[in-house]
């Protein structure tokens, strides 16, 4: 038996759509292989009960499949489904990791991200990658047609999670499917301007560079109390604030030091909405973690 940790991940990070993602420190899938003559699953712990065992519907089967790898895959997640947080893809990246070594097929990390990303195509009816890079690979990623990049940085940051669900297929169906002149110079300037602020670890620079005019504004309604939310986090000292991948989660960059006051706010925030929520205080973290 191997047993493979993999953390939850924010996509986006606002401006880079379907090509930024971020590994965080917590939570975590914990994923336990066997080899076996078909592919079974078992999924324990938080939302366990709206995850299918289906190899069919779970993302670890499509790796499972993809890798020709059948095995007994036994799934305790950490991070809960349709978060925001890369729920799905910490078990596809878990799974990618852990087959890759039971069967000793000898792929990179770089080559399991394509591989983690058909599990994704299971549940959004896209094969995107951008959570399950930094599942993999730890720290910040930008993923293209080309390959995977990855940066290591250090930043303190706070993932707010309400209490309401918000499917990534449905958020993909909100995405304009077209952009102004206006609107593409801003994201490209804000792109590469967070891209600077991870390879120097300035989380002023990052924050500046997660305003993003297209995505998240159209975004925005599915998750009640948004606006209030960024407000209160920017107010209690965050650099920046966005949509953590497709919602409801939200994440915040911070100063050093300041990731407890605005973990308040923000769950403050929700609240005064009405909406429970939880708060990870977390940083940038590494990626999958092998156990023998
Ligand atoms: N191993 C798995 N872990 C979690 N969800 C899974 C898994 N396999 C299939 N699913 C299904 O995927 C859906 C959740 O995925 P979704 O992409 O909507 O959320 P997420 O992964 O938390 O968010 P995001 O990708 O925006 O960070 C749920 O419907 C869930 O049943
Ligand atoms: N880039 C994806 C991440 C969610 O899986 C989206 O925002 O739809």
């Amino acid at each position: 038996m191997l047993t493979v940790r993999a953390p939850a991940t924010s996509a986006n990070l606002g401006s880079g759509f379907d090509v930024f993602g971020v590994a965080l420190d917590r939570p975590a899938d914990i994923v336990r292989v066997e080899k076996a003559e078909r592919t079974t699953i078992e999924v324990t712990g938080v939302g366990a009960r709206y995850i299918p065992e289906d190899p069919e519907r779970n993302t670890v089967g499509a790796v499972a499949e993809a890798l020709d790898a059948p095995a007994h895959i036994r799934i305790d997640k950490g991070v809960r489904p349709a978060s925001g947080l890369g729920s799905s893809a910490a078990s596809a990246a878990a799974a990618a990791v852990a087959l890759n070594e039971l069967y000793d097929r000898g792929h990179t990390r770089e080559e399991l991200v394509p591989v983690a990303a058909e599990g994704e195509a299971v549940v959004s009816g896209d094969a995107h990658a951008d959570n399950v890079a930094p599942a993999i690979l730890g720290g910040f990623t930008v993923v293209t047609d080309d390959g995977v990049t990855s940066v290591d940085a250090d930043l303190p940051l706070v993932a707010c999670l309400p209490d309401i669900v918000v499917s990534t297929r449905d958020a993909r169906g909100v995405v304009p499917e077209r952009v102004s002149m206006t609107d593409l110079v801003a994201t490209v300037g804000n792109a590469a301007t967070l891209v600077a602020g991870m390879a120097r670890n300035d989380a002023r620079l990052v924050g500046r560079g997660m305003d993003d005019p297209v995505v998240t504004p159209a975004r925005a309604a599915l998750i009640d109390g948004y606006d209030a939310v960024c407000e209160a986090a920017r107010e209690a000292g965050a650099h920046g604030v966005t949509i953590s991948g497709a919602g409801p989660a939200v994440l915040a960059v911070c100063r050093p030091g300041g990731r407890r006051d605005v973990a308040t706010a923000m769950v403050d925030a929700f609240e005064a909405t009405g909406t429970e929520a939880v708060a990870y205080l977390s940083r940038v973290g590494e990626g999958s973690t092998v156990y023998r």
